[in-house]
């Protein structure tokens, strides 16, 4: 108490970049703002204060840093800055991802992982994953067939989109079922609103007035989700005796029904739980898979490498099966080069609940704290060659993707990190290892595979800019 005392009266701030009046240092975040802090740290250091708009912001970029705020003061930085689109899209931020941290989203998040990703249910979706592979695989065999390039992002896509319908809603949903606009589509702008940088975020009295039409935009969007979460709970509510597996609305009408909850949980409650398992499931993995592909692309020999494994492991005779994947060693290593250079969530922002001292800087309640995942993934102080696609840097390794080492964040750290870690690492590795076992990949005439584009666009997931256009060529034996 007695150093904050004296550091408050010192205000000592880490060194930043200088900022303008009234902005800030918005100025200087462009369209891959991980990029642009990752500059920005080498210049001033691993801990950065710069201010966005009004709120003052920390920028750490080392695994020291990484540790130290998602660890060691993890209870303090536990928080979700304030967030206008989540108000709205969210049902008031009732949900887990946006809900403010305490005894509701505890309860949450219990009950998410007791009753909705145990291993148990993860299995019970086993054959519902190889049905929806194959399907893609099947697709993917007639194109072969043609020689036709095909858009290997958007097949991958509806792969991560129709997997999480099954699991959540137990059925897929066409494009036609949300709205004139697709399922997709719409899905897609409420998770680009969830992040377009909204004005009231960074300027708070100007978020009534509402300049960028934003809120006007999220609420009817919002609406439009509603009722179909409202559609779908009302169709599970009147097919509920006849279920054989269940789904996840079944599971969280059970929890309401039977009322044993610490806490409220009702339909609002459970539609906002929906909608996160929604937006966080879809296109993280997809875009983790498409990332991984890349690299396996522009990698000819790594992709080599990991095909003779497959067939060392699997054969030639038939496809993966999810038992496969713990025999598969260099795949898990291909995997985690692949989520170390590509996080999805390249950025991990967090709100201070209450003043804290770090490395002798104070921080005040309520500043806002960016963890650059991107920057201590690529921190050249643990990783040798941060640059480069090497797989075997694992080898002997005992580093993993579970939030336990802090120089490796694909599903971040800490309290605010991935309840579905083990379901999202299942499908990812069963995806990649099933493509790459299936087919020979070529790029398009005339590409090498240096001049693949590894473009990134920013937004709640980072994915490709472009999407990924291949041509498959089926390399399993024919029976
Ligand atoms: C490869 C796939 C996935 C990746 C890479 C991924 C990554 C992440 C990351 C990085 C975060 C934390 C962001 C932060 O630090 O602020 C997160 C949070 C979350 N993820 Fe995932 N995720 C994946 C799959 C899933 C799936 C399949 C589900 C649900 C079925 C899910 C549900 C959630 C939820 C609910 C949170 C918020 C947790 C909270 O705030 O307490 N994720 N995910």
């Amino acid at each position: 108490l007695h150093e904050l005392l004296n550091m408050c009266k010192r205000k000592k701030f880490p060194p930043g970049p200088k900022g303008l009046p009234i902005l800030g240092h918005l100025h200087l975040l462009g369209k891959n703002p991980h990029q642009d802090l990752q500059k920005l740290a080498k210049k001033h250091g691993p801990l950065m204060f710069m201010r966005l708009g009004l709120v003052p912001t920390y920028v750490a970029s080392s695994v020291d840093l990484s540790e130290k705020f998602f660890k060691t003061y993890g209870h303090i930085f536990a928080e979700r800055p304030h967030n206008e689109a989540a108000h709205y899209v969210a049902y008031g931020q009732k949900d887990l991802i946006f809900s403010k941290y305490g005894p509701y989203w505890r309860n949450l998040r219990k009950l998410t992982t007791l009753h909705l990703l145990t291993n148990q249910k993860i299995n019970s979706f086993q054959p519902m994953r190889k049905q929806q592979v194959e399907l893609m695989i099947e697709s993917l065999k007639n194109e072969a067939r043609d020689r036709l390039v095909v858009d290997l992002s958007a097949k991958v896509a509806t792969l991560s989109t129709d997997l999480t319908c099954l699991m959540v809603f137990g059925k897929k949903y066409m494009d036609e079922d949300l709205d004139k606009r697709g399922f997709k589509a719409v899905l897609q702008e409420v998770v680009h609103l969830a992040v377009t940088p909204n004005l009231g975020d960074f300027f708070p009295f100007l978020g009534v007035i509402d300049l960028q039409g934003l809120t006007r935009r999220l609420k009817d969007l919002s609406k439009v989700f509603d009722e179909f979460l409202e559609k779908i709970i009302d169709e599970h509510v009147q097919s509920y005796d006849q279920k054989q597996s269940k789904d996840f609305v079944d599971i969280l009408l059970d929890i309401m029904q039977s009322g044993d909850t610490e806490f409220q949980f009702d339909r609002i409650r459970i539609k906002a739980l929906l909608f996160d398992m929604l937006i966080a499931a879809t296109d993280t993995s997809s875009t983790s898979i498409d990332w991984i592909l890349t690299e396996l692309l522009r990698h000819p020999h790594v992709m080599k490498k990991l095909q003779k494994e497959l067939e060392k492991v699997v054969g030639l005779e038939r496809m993966v099966k999810e038992s496969d994947l713990e025999n598969l060693k260099y795949l898990d290593m291909v995997v985690k080069e692949g989520m170390r250079l590509h996080s999805v969530v390249p950025i991990s922002q967090r709100e201070a609940r209450e003043d804290c001292v770090v490395d002798g800087f104070h921080i005040r309640k309520g500043s806002r704290i960016m963890i650059n995942n991107y920057a201590v993934q690529r921190d050249p102080n643990v990783w040798s060659e941060p640059e480069k696609f090497l797989p075997e840097r694992f080898v002997g390794s005992s580093i993993d993707v579970r939030g336990h080492h802090f120089q490796l964040l694909p599903f971040s750290a800490g309290r605010r990190s991935c309840p579905a870690v083990e379901l999202g690492i299942i499908i990812v590795r069963l995806a990649v290892a099933q493509l790459v076992h299936c087919f020979d990949w070529e790029l398009p005439i005339d590409m090498e595979p240096c001049d693949l584009n590894i473009d990134e666009h920013f937004g709640l997931v980072t994915s490709r800019e472009k999407n990924l256009m291949v041509i498959p060529t089926y390399r399993l034996n024919q029976r």
